[in-house]
């Protein structure tokens, strides 16, 4: 990978591959440490640009941060999936005194950017800042010079936008981000993974081609300034709780929290958790219950005591562990979290709150309610029945939380302003007339012209699996099957259960027509959540070739052959495929749409050619996929259709395995699963869609029983336009007084900052923020 700054504002990256991505950000980082005296740290020098060594990080920086120095900080990034994907870490520079441009400003467009940058050939480098400035402002004058940028869809040639428009507007929208950003540090985050078969390694021009489906990678996330602000008190050592409504992007945050925290301390020092199964799925941690070694927390803390002393491994974790991270702690009992405290100090030997342990926790006390207690069994079931208390109602947390916060921006319904006032009265409870009306203009149908139908939330599994299947049944036919690979160090019975918590299921029953849901984020379109339409079953060659056809639709058979010869060369052998079970398929004529599309830009060049040659042409196409097709033995995986967040484009993706994990603190698998990162989704269930973000969503208040439960479902509809609402209830949206008097006390970070500002901190609030907080 080549790269070189040409200018503050634009650089140019030889491959787009996610991990080169990367370095050029270390780069551009690492020269200017080298100048300003700052630099750190360092990997091997792998380029020359300016005749200057460039260095590169290929090892994470220790996280540290000085008032007004240089930080290093953490990638995050948005892993709503159930398991984070490789991520890599960064060296950035952050300022408490922002509005200036920088080089972070400018690498963010180029991470954010989906477009491919120019490629610049070594010989073009430029020599100096002049004269690439000159090149810079060529382009951005000229917008017939910048390339174009396609858009997925159906045909490669429908959509053809012009670079220049996107140039301009990311421009814009960063330094506007930078001036709103002044009272915060900034930190740039980003990760990125690369696993395309065989492409995106070394610096070689051809595999720059490599069609987009191939290339996965996780579009970087820019925490906000609030999201920032709490990730660096955290940093600071202080407890806290954060919490916010649906969607105002906690997960997110955890998940960069986590990252940052491993970075900062050594492996066996973080431990994450959360009150479910399925919570601690989605931030690869394990329950609560489970962490704590003593079984469900039933009876006194002296009989837990003597539970955990015959759990050597997790007493050792108790004694261990700098910072505990629990996520969803609305249902957990307060009751449970007193006991933990005892068990902290004891184990500990301290008698600081938590012995000492640093507590992350987040969560939404308006979402799902704490499990009240079952009476207890066998020795203790005369004793009496503990009422569950809300986790923020206990001595240990009045004790041990140093700071709680809210967030207040929401990501999720950014678009429908009216539906988030929608969202915060029923959180509330107050549901005022005009939302009532709202809701009930909601009952329509929505649009099913695309193929995909709004998902229907149940509150019950069976309920959902009964849609499902009913539903796959109906379709015409084989179904086809694939099984999970599963291992972890854990013995079976306990892997089992842990790997029940998981959203891929062991067994994926999928046919052509099937309506499934993406349970990983993989780019800015295809995020977990998105909803999809199975177009086909092909293989991995068979899809290349296919995708070679669309990206050269006026290239002949012979060409299309010579280049899929040409990148078969290149492609690895698979590492890991699934177990399958496999019917006969055969590719159907709607995929070979777009070779007959007519509807192009460069119409003068179609005309021009003979039409009976072009349709041999398509017709030969056709066979030679067909054949390759019918000729490979390898697996067939799904080809979908996936609906874009705009829920109006299409994307056609071919799902391959992924992985899933979960760790114990010292990083070690406990659990591994690989499938498909696909869930049939005509239906799912409340409990499964939290944390989830759906584009088309159809909800039946009638089924909800449960406190928080339609809050819930509602608030996974991205906007009203995507959102079916049937039998809303008033009398369903009931939020407990509790939580209504707890969260009229907690303040915004931003509320914080104001408030240390007006105090004349303006260099290091986060450090005054931790030091004013309580001991
Ligand atoms: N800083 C950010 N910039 C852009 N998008 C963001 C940001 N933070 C979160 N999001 C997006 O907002 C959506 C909701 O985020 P997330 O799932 O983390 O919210 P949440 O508060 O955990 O929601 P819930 O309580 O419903 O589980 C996701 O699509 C996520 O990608």
């Amino acid at each position: 990978m080549i790269c070189t700054a040409v200018s503050k504002r634009i650089f140019r990256i030889k491959q787009i591959g996610v991990t080169e991505k990367i370095r050029c950000f270390h780069m551009l980082h690492s020269k200017e440490k080298q100048n300003t005296g700052h630099f750190q740290d360092g990997g091997k020098t792998i380029h020359k640009a300016s005749g200057e060594p460039v260095t590169v990080f290929h090892s994470p920086p220790r996280m540290q941060l000085r008032p007004g120095g240089i930080n290093n900080a953490v990638s995050g990034i948005d892993f709503s999936s159930p398991f984070s994907d490789e991520t890599q870490n960064m060296s950035i520079q952050t300022e408490t005194h922002m509005g200036r441009e920088d080089n972070s400003e400018v690498l963010k467009s180029v991470l954010d950017s989906d477009f491919k940058l120019p490629m610049i050939p070594k010989n073009e480098l430029f020599r100096d800042s002049r004269e690439a400035q000159a090149y810079d402002e060529d382009i951005l004058s000229s917008p017939s010079k910048a390339p174009a940028k396609v858009l997925a869809s159906s045909s490669p040639l429908k959509k053809k936008i012009k670079l220049d428009k996107i140039f301009k507007d990311q421009t814009r929208n960063y330094s506007r981000k930078a001036d709103k950003s002044e009272m915060y540090p900034t930190i740039h985050l980003s990760t990125q993974r690369n696993f395309g078969v065989g492409v995106n390694e070394g610096d070689n021009n051809e595999k720059s081609n490599t069609p987009k489906e191939m290339v996965k990678n996780v579009k970087p996330i820019i925490l906000s300034s609030e999201q920032e602000y709490i990730l660096q008190l955290a940093m600071r050592g202080a407890s806290l709780f954060y919490t916010g409504s649906a969607g105002t992007g906690k997960s997110v945050l955890l998940r960069s929290i986590i990252k940052a925290l491993r970075q900062k301390y050594e492996k066996g020092k973080v431990a994450v958790t959360a009150s479910t199964g399925l919570a601690a799925c989605n931030i690869g941690g394990i329950t609560l219950h489970s962490f704590a070694g003593v079984g469900l927390g039933d009876g006194p803390v002296d009989v837990l005591m003597k539970r955990l002393k015959r759990n050597k491994k997790a007493y050792n974790r108790w004694c261990q562990i700098k910072v505990l991270i629990i996520d969803e702690v609305s249902m957990i009992d307060g009751n449970f979290l007193n006991k933990l405290d005892h068990i902290a100090k004891a184990t500990r030997k301290n008698k600081r709150p938590f012995g000492g342990i640093q507590l992350i926790v987040s969560g939404d006390f308006y979402q799902l309610p704490p499990v009240s207690k079952s009476r207890p069994r066998g020795d203790m079931a005369d004793m009496e029945m503990e009422e569950a208390i809300f986790a923020f109602e206990s001595e240990a947390w009045k004790n041990a939380i140093q700071c709680t916060i809210i967030l207040r921006e929401v990501f999720r319904q950014r678009g429908d302003h009216v539906f988030i006032e929608m969202l915060n009265d029923m959180r509330s409870g107050k549901v005022t007339s005009d939302t009532i009306a709202e809701f009930n203009k909601l009952t329509r149908p929505l649009e099913t012209s695309d193929g995909i139908e709004a998902a229907e939330l149940f509150s019950t599994r069976y309920e959902v699996e009964n849609a499902n299947n009913t539903k796959l049944r109906l379709l015409k036919g084989t179904a086809q099957l694939f099984k999970s690979i599963d291992s972890g160090s854990l013995q079976v019975e306990q892997r089992q259960a842990m790997l029940n918590n998981f959203l891929a299921p062991q067994k994926l029953f999928l046919k052509k027509n099937a309506q499934v849901m993406c349970i990983k984020n993989f780019d800015e379109t295809l995020v977990n959540g998105s909803l999809g339409q199975v177009v086909n079953f092909m293989d991995k060659d068979t899809y290349m070739c296919y995708n070679l056809m669309k990206e050269k639709p006026y290239a002949s058979v012979e060409e299309i052959s010579q280049d899929f010869n040409k990148r078969l060369e290149k492609t690895k052998p698979d590492q890991e495929e699934l177990d399958v079970e496999q019917g006969a398929t055969q590719l159907s004529d709607s995929i070979f749409d777009f070779l007959n599309d007519d509807d192009v830009e460069d119409k003068e060049n179609i005309s021009s050619m003979d039409n009976s040659i072009l349709n041999e042409n398509i017709e030969r196409k056709k066979a030679y996929l067909n054949s390759l097709h019918q000729s490979s033995n390898k697996i067939k995986y799904p080809l979908v259709r996936f609906l874009l967040p705009d829920g109006y484009n299409t994307r056609e993706v071919l799902v391959e395995p992924e992985e899933w994990t979960v760790e114990d603190e010292h990083e070690n698998v406990l659990v591994r699963r690989v499938q498909l990162p696909l869930i049939l989704a005509w239906s799912l269930s409340i409990h499964k869609s939290q944390g989830q973000t759906l584009p088309k969503v159809k909800v039946d208040l009638k089924r909800v029983f449960e406190r928080g439960q339609a809050y819930v479902a509602l608030s996974r509809a991205v906007s009203r336009k995507g959102l079916q609402v049937l039998n809303f209830d008033r009398s369903k949206i009931l939020a407990h007084p509790k939580v209504n008097e707890f969260y009229s006390t907690l303040t915004s970070a931003g509320e914080i900052a104001h408030r240390d500002h007006s105090r004349g901190f303006t260099r290091d609030i986060v450090a005054n923020l931790a030091q004013n907080a309580k001991p």
